[in-house]
């Protein structure tokens, strides 16, 4: 039986366009002078230690980190110190009213519906914690943050690892099997299964499909079948 339910956010329960479309540019656009401004923080000086460290070259000048950043944005690597940089870059974008999170409709419906209903939730994306409960904060639905008991980025690993997901389960007082991970992407998918999560699959922009887990097309579905 699921007593809890993991969320991923771009594809599942936010639009893949305005993470690409919106986010990733906003975060190309300002990078470069935020880690000139930036770059002696103590928050941002280890995020660009890190980079250093990725790209092999300790002596990285801030132009070359600068450089390497602007590449996993258009690449969307999933690279720990670049997601932990785009969540501060972000926050000014949503303080300034630049733009608003986005939340499908039938996700809004569904999250608040589960956490009425007592089922805790939480997140695992490989945004960063910041950035996920900034776009929670402000969301098209105003702040969801209240909806969500936790958050997890890739700062407990990457999302097709199993072990990441050992790793959440571990901080949760559910064994795996009471736990269901939604996701778009098949390989996280798989690795939660693996991990002996139960699994449900969004498909929501035409991603690639897979008989091994059950899946819906949005959660209207899900509420009125209970998938
Ligand atoms: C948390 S908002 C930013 C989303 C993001 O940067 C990202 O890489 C999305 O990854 P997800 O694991 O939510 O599909
Ligand atoms: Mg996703």
């Amino acid at each position: 039986m699921i007593k809890a339910i993991i969320t991923d956010i771009e594809g599942t329960i936010t639009r893949i366009s305005f993470v690409k479309d919106v986010l990733f540019p906003y975060a190309a656009k300002h990078l470069p002078e935020f880690v000139e401004k930036h770059q002696h923080t103590p928050e941002v000086a280890t995020q660009l230690n890190a980079v250093k460290q990725l790209i092999a070259n300790p002596m990285a000048s801030a132009p070359e980190i600068i450089d390497a950043l602007l590449n996993w944005i258009k690449n969307d690597e999933k690279v720990t110190p670049l997601k932990q940089l785009q969540g501060l870059i972000w926050q000014a974008g949503y303080e300034n009213g630049d733009f608003t999170g986005h939340i499908y409709p039938d996700a809004f419906e569904f999250l608040s519906t589960q956490h009425r209903e007592g089922t805790p939730l939480y997140v695992y994306s490989s945004g960063s914690v910041k950035a996920q409960q900034l776009l929670f904060e402000y969301s098209d639905y105003g702040d969801m943050r209240p909806l969500f008991q936790a958050y997890f980025d890739t700062k407990v690993g990457g999302k097709k690892e199993p072990q990441s997901y050992h790793s959440i389960v571990e901080q949760l007082p559910y064994s795996a099997a009471e736990v269901l991970f939604l996701s778009d992407i098949i390989e996280e998918l798989d690795a939660a299964k693996t991990a002996g999560l139960a699994t449900l699959q969004l498909w929501r922009d035409g991603q690639a499909q897979s008989p091994v887990h059950n899946a819906i097309t949005d959660f209207n579905q899900y509420m009125s079948r209970n998938v």
